[in-house]
């Protein structure tokens, strides 16, 4: 009921901003024109796989993407929609409502709106579980709408949600059939004979290429260019899901797959020469797209042969020629690049993956290691803050007193993080809010930094 309410929704929505029914308040176009899709990890990969293969040449909106804090990145995204993003739609996607990219890219979006005077909240989106911090977010401050996502729906195999549906029906992307496609697969994974179940075969073909241990990784190439972006998912999916320290009993197994490629044939002019001759760490997954381009558009250009001919010929000499070196490879063929086939791919990948993790006795569906690194980095944050109140105090005296790195280690108690200060130091000099009052940044040793400005109100918080 609720998967048909939030569907239903979806294509509502998307129709109604499509034809305009729902419109940017001050936009002279009169209806949304651009996304703005800010979100990470499982929140942009799926979306952006998707847009980059199946988005039609001229979309009835086209896509955009915030997958970062790099505040490079994101004035770049602003700067391109330039005054189109008073007919934007932003899309806040976060499942935990609290990721902190997505946090810090929607704060930068929100200031880009308020200095062009446009009121973000009419062309506000967010898809997130209810009641999460981006959910009361959006709904305090009266958002254009709000989308759910369930706990039982992990991000990395979120694309068949909201999360991936709702930016892709906004492109004019046939959404139930890309769910048909993803449904057709689920039930021949359902099927208990292994040769006729393909995820199963892939499962075994991955177990059995990698010793069952991750001892090959799988380089995956798509060999047509809207699904370059088929492998950067398929990272998260696999490597996010199988690398885990502790299998389901407690053992440690440092377990996982790895998982890199960009598409055929460029690759072949890159790093391929390695996967033929080198070292003999990987298996190849060949995706292979039967139908070159669409009907009526072909041509020779050499008597007998299309420049399609040639991509195939690409993708089955490399075949062999690997093949010939003992190198494994597994082809997956599909007929077109459609909704029904991308929807089929995804939903065969996240089928192989469980698989796999079954047979290898590992939980695929927690991240611990990510929570350690998003840890560390609040501590990072928090020591630059303990930096900053120990530089602002010898700054706020008369004369200013510059410090070394070694006495600004002491000041903040701890003298064993000497090596993240100086890091925290040079970044804060390289963005103008510290001064190097002596020496240079390249040897640590030489320097003496102070603030340019005294904040006395931070003196005595
Ligand atoms: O959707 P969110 O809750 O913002 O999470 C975004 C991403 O960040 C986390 O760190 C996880 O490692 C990913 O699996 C997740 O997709």
């Amino acid at each position: 009921m609720k998967i048909e309410r939030t569907l239903d929704s979806v294509c509502n929505f998307s129709d109604d901003v499509i034809s305009g029914k729902i419109k940017p308040p001050s936009s002279p176009e009169g209806r949304f024109t651009q996304i703005l899709s800010v979100g990470i990890g499982g929140s942009a990969l799926g979306p952006q796989f998707v847009a980059e293969a199946l988005a039609p040449d001229n979309p009835p909106l086209k896509i955009r993407f915030i997958d970062n804090t790099d505040p490079a990145g994101i004035d770049h995204q602003i700067a391109q929609l330039g005054p189109e993003l008073a007919s934007t739609l932003v899309i806040v996607i976060s499942k935990s409502g609290g990721t902190p990219e997505t946090r810090n890219g929607l704060l930068e979006v929100q200031k880009a709106f308020r200095e062009a005077g446009l009121n973000f909240a009419k062309q506000g989106v967010a898809i997130t579980q209810e009641n999460s911090l981006l959910d009361n977010t959006a709904r305090i401050e009266g958002w254009l709408a709000r989308f759910p996502m369930y706990d039982w729906v992990g991000g990395r195999t979120s694309e068949m949600s909201a999360v991936g549906l709702l930016a892709a029906a906004l492109q004019g992307i046939d959404i139930r059939e890309m769910l048909a496609g993803a449904s057709l697969m689920d039930g021949a994974n359902r099927n208990p004979e292994l040769r006729n179940n393909p995820a199963a075969l892939l499962a075994l073909c991955w177990y059995w290429a990698s010793d069952g241990v991750g001892s090959k990784d799988m380089v995956v190439l798509p060999y047509k260019d809207s699904l370059l972006l088929f492998s950067r998912y398929l990272q998260q999916l696999v490597m996010e899901s199988l690398g885990k320290e502790f299998d389901l009993d407690g053992n440690r197994v440092n377990q996982g797959l790895t998982v890199y490629g960009n598409k055929g044939s460029t690759d072949q002019h890159a790093y391929i020469q390695q996967l033929r001759d080198g070292v003999h760490n990987f298996f190849v997954t060949f995706i292979e797209v039967l139908r070159d381009r669409p009907p009526g558009h072909d041509w020779e250009l050499e008597p007998g042969v299309t420049c399609g001919d040639y991509l195939f010929g690409m993708l089955q000499g490399t075949r062999s020629a690997l093949y010939a070196n003992d190198r494994e490879s597994i082809t997956v063929t599909v007929q077109e690049v459609t909704p029904r086939s991308v929807g089929a791919l995804i939903a065969l990948y996240e089928r192989a993956v469980g698989i796999y993790a079954s047979l290898i006795n590992i939980n695929a569906y927690h991240q611990p290691g990510v929570e350690a690194g998003k840890k560390a980095a609040g501590e990072v944050l928090a020591l630059q803050k303990r930096v900053l109140a120990v530089l602002n105090e010898a700054s706020c005296k008369e004369p200013v007193e510059p410090l070394t790195v070694e006495e600004v280690a002491e000041r903040c108690h701890a003298p064993e993080d000497i090596e993240m200060i100086y890091k925290i130091i040079t970044h804060m000099a390289a963005n103008d809010r510290a001064l190097i009052a002596e020496g240079s940044c390249g040897s640590p040793r030489s320097i003496k930094v102070f603030l340019g400005e005294c904040n006395v109100d931070a003196l005595y918080a």
